[in-house]
């Protein structure tokens, strides 16, 4: 089989047992999983929960706690108890892990996604297998990744990802949740996340997973958007991740068989960056843009607001609204000087304001 890479998400269900402690044998039942998928030569990449389910009873809570420091405190105990539990048993297999912990802002600042980029690729290429999870422990709540499974929907996209395999406690989507309704039927495979499909799932069932189905289908669609193929669902012995990606995992496959990848810088404008300002543009700049797939010029921009300097992240609004965003390559004070000229009259070095491959439409 050709050498693919893989991002496998394990969420806190399908690590730990109700007692908040690491279920010992679902635990080496994927390490051995994850051994043998690289043992067959493709490279991958680990998103493990399960921090704050492991910390928990450390702390002397009864229960997985509900507060933001509760919940902080019990990921900075268990995050280090994980990663033990991940160097030990890797190691008999002669696997070195790396423990990455990342927040909102390090996508949201550019130098710092393309750091955790170069970072990521430079322990592949060594053969180190990162194991990523949201620093919880100084993540505030309007700033979060919302969950893991979107956390590896982002992951998977920045370093192009053949597969997402998202491992959980029930084999794949059904058309109901199955622990409430013993008629449910499984899913097998979707081109697709539609909107009845979102409604179908529903949240956790778990004392200890977050978002249930429902986040794990919106991450879906998140990494089918940035051209990731996706799996959801269980299985048991060293071979899973092998039969997974040869078709035979039991869970629910989802996506087309050819996907469009998206770019770094795409990505990173059209689900990170955090917008300076607005430029409103006429109807030849909007179809420039929207149908012809052209850079913006400052012949079509007839208003702005906002301040923003090179590099920054602008919407761009036409008669009807919102056509999309880009990076801009001139500050506010620069576009000010130089809207609604035509090129031949600019004084400024860069001729486009937005270039088209760092523009994405809404
Ligand atoms: N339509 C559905 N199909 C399958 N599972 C569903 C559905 N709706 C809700 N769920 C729930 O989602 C759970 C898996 O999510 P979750 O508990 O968050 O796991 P994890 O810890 O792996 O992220 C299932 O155990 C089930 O209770
Ligand atoms: N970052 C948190 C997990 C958050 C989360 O999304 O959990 P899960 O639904 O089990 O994947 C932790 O390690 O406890």
């Amino acid at each position: 089989m050709e050498k693919k890479r893989i991002v496998v998400k394990i969420g806190s269900s399908s690590l730990t047992n109700s007692q908040g402690e690491i279920d010992q044998s679902k635990f080496s039942d994927h390490i051995q999983a994850v051994a043998a998928l690289r043992k067959a030569g493709h490279e991958v990449v680990l998103v493990s929960s399960g921090a704050v389910a492991t910390g928990f009873r450390k702390l002397g809570y009864p229960t997985r706690p509900v507060t933001l420091k509760g919940k902080q405190a019990a990921a900075a105990v268990g995050q280090s108890l994980l990663i033990q539990s991940y160097m030990e048993q890797l190691g008999q297999f002669g696997i070195v892990p790396a423990q990455i912990l990342l927040t909102r802002k390090d996508f949201s600042k550019k130098d710092r996604y393309k750091n955790a980029y170069a970072t990521l690729m430079e322990l592949l290429e060594r053969g180190i297998l990162p194991i990523i999870n949201e620093n919880d422990t100084v993540s505030v709540e309007e700033l979060t990744f919302g969950d893991n499974d979107m956390l590896s929907a982002l992951v998977s996209g920045l370093v192009h990802a053949n597969h997402l395999i998202i491992l959980t406690d029930i084999n794949g989507l059904y058309d109901a949740n199955p622990h409430t309704n013993p008629e449910a039927k499984r899913f097998d495979k979707l081109s697709d996340v539609t909107d009845d499909l979102l409604h179908m799932a529903k949240g956790t069932g778990s004392s200890v997973g977050t978002g249930g189905m429902k986040s794990k289908l919106i991450a879906a669609q998140t990494a089918l958007s940035l051209g990731v193929k996706v799996f959801i669902g269980s299985g048991a012995g060293s071979e899973k991740l092998i039969k997974i990606l040869e078709g035979e995992g039991d869970g629910t496959y989802i996506g087309k068989d050819v996907l469009t990848t998206v770019t770094k810088n795409k990505q990173w404008i059209s689900l990170h960056s955090q917008v300076s300002g607005k430029i409103f543009v006429d109807e030849g700049a909007e179809r420039a843009l929207v149908s012809n797939g052209s850079s913006l010029l400052p012949a079509g921009i007839y208003d702005i607001t906002g301040v923003f300097n090179k590099g920054d992240v602008v919407e761009v609004y036409g008669a009807n609204g919102l056509l999309g965003r880009g990076e801009v390559l001139y500050s506010d004070e620069e576009l000010k000087q130089a809207m609604g000229k035509r090129t031949t009259e600019l004084v400024i070095t860069s001729i486009e304001v937005i270039h088209r491959d760092r523009w994405v439409k809404a």
